[in-house]
């Protein structure tokens, strides 16, 4: 069957792994990637990327709730499966001894319709460096040597964990590039990344995990319009954060300070910008630093995280 049988490459629901002892890393997460979609997992630290990841490799089983890759679990029809995936773990653990050109061959062997190593190695840069052991191989190159052996055998969905992590500026956007080709040829690809602008530029859609659970889902566009906007400003001298007008007329749900530098959140930002202006304007008063900004997906990122901790913020008074 080729993935465009499917209405989704992947299908998660309720998905859930549990380690021994009982700690339950991924606790029922839903979500399904369509053919030829960027699909990013962002997550803190210790979120369940890697064990939700795993999972869809078939690397582990799930301990509860559905997953399907390409129609099939990809855990017990391993078989059915596996040669149709491309996957790039977060430590690739060739032999070192090897050259990065016999590494190539020696997975092609292993690999079902291989394309020919050398195309796979060009496609990452590597193709002038295939005498050269993996040993000695920078971090970067490495991880640019994972990327052309998960991409040796043409796959339909492409499993990428971390995969600019170690890269320098120019190798990660070469890797963006090399992504967006792969999504322009109609292979799926699902990616965990750390860097928010590598999922801002990549993703159709992503989900944010926090311990174990999405806490944030759809278009980076969708993720970040659900976090508040920021207006800044330097308090003008002989002002107080009180003789603004009152912060909920503006249409402002918080607000935090810096020396005198006053920051504002909102969710209806032109609203408030105007209001905040036209005050500023009646009363005479230049805004200096003044920065009117959309939340980046950074911003949404950090916010999302610390409401799923349950931090309180400090709410402006209806
Ligand atoms: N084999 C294991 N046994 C017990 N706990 C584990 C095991 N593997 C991972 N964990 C725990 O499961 C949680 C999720 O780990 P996971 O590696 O999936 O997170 P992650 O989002 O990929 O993190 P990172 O961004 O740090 O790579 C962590 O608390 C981790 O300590």
């Amino acid at each position: 069957m080729r993935t465009e049988e499917h209405e989704h490459v992947i299908d998660v629901a309720d998905l859930r792994r549990a380690y021994q002892g009982g700690f339950e890393a991924v606790r029922g997460i839903t979500f399904q990637v369509g053919p030829g979609e960027v699909f990013a997992l962002l997550g803190t630290n210790g979120a369940g990327k890697t064990s939700t990841v795993e999972m869809l490799e078939g690397l582990a089983p799930a301990s509860g709730g559905r997953v399907r890759v390409l129609g099939h679990d990809p855990y017990r029809e391993r078989a059915a499966v596996r040669p149709r995936m491309g996957v790039m773990l977060q430590e690739g653990g060739f032999p070192s001894e090897l050259t990065v050109a016999e590494t190539a061959r020696m997975w092609a062997g292993c690999t079902s319709g291989a394309q020919p190593p050398q195309e796979a190695l060009a496609l990452v840069g590597l193709e002038r460096r295939g005498k050269v052991r993996v040993k000695q191989l920078s971090g970067g190159e490495r991880r640019r040597l994972d990327l052309a052996l998960a991409l040796l055998g043409t796959p339909e969905v492409l499993f990428l964990d971390e995969p600019t992590t170690g890269l320098d500026a120019e190798a990660r956007r070469n890797t963006w590039e090399l992504v967006r080709s792969l999504r322009d040829t109609g292979t799926t690809v699902l990616l965990t990344t750390h860097y928010l602008e590598e999922a801002e530029d990549l993703a159709d859609r992503l989900a944010v995990l926090h311990e174990g659970r999405i806490a944030s889902a759809g278009t980076p566009a969708e993720v970040t319009a659900s976090q508040p906007s920021r207006i800044s400003f330097e308090l003008p001298e002989g002002y107080a954060l009180d003789d603004l007008p009152p912060l909920a007329e503006l249409g402002v749900i918080g607000h935090e300070t810096a020396g005198r530098v006053v920051h504002l959140r909102s969710h209806v930002l032109q609203q408030s910008a105007t209001r905040l202006l036209t005050w500023a304007e009646g009363a005479g008063i230049e805004l200096h630093g003044l920065d009117v900004r959309s939340a980046s997906l950074e911003e949404a990122f950090l916010g999302i995280a610390r409401e799923a901790s349950g931090a309180t913020v400090q709410e402006v008074a209806a």
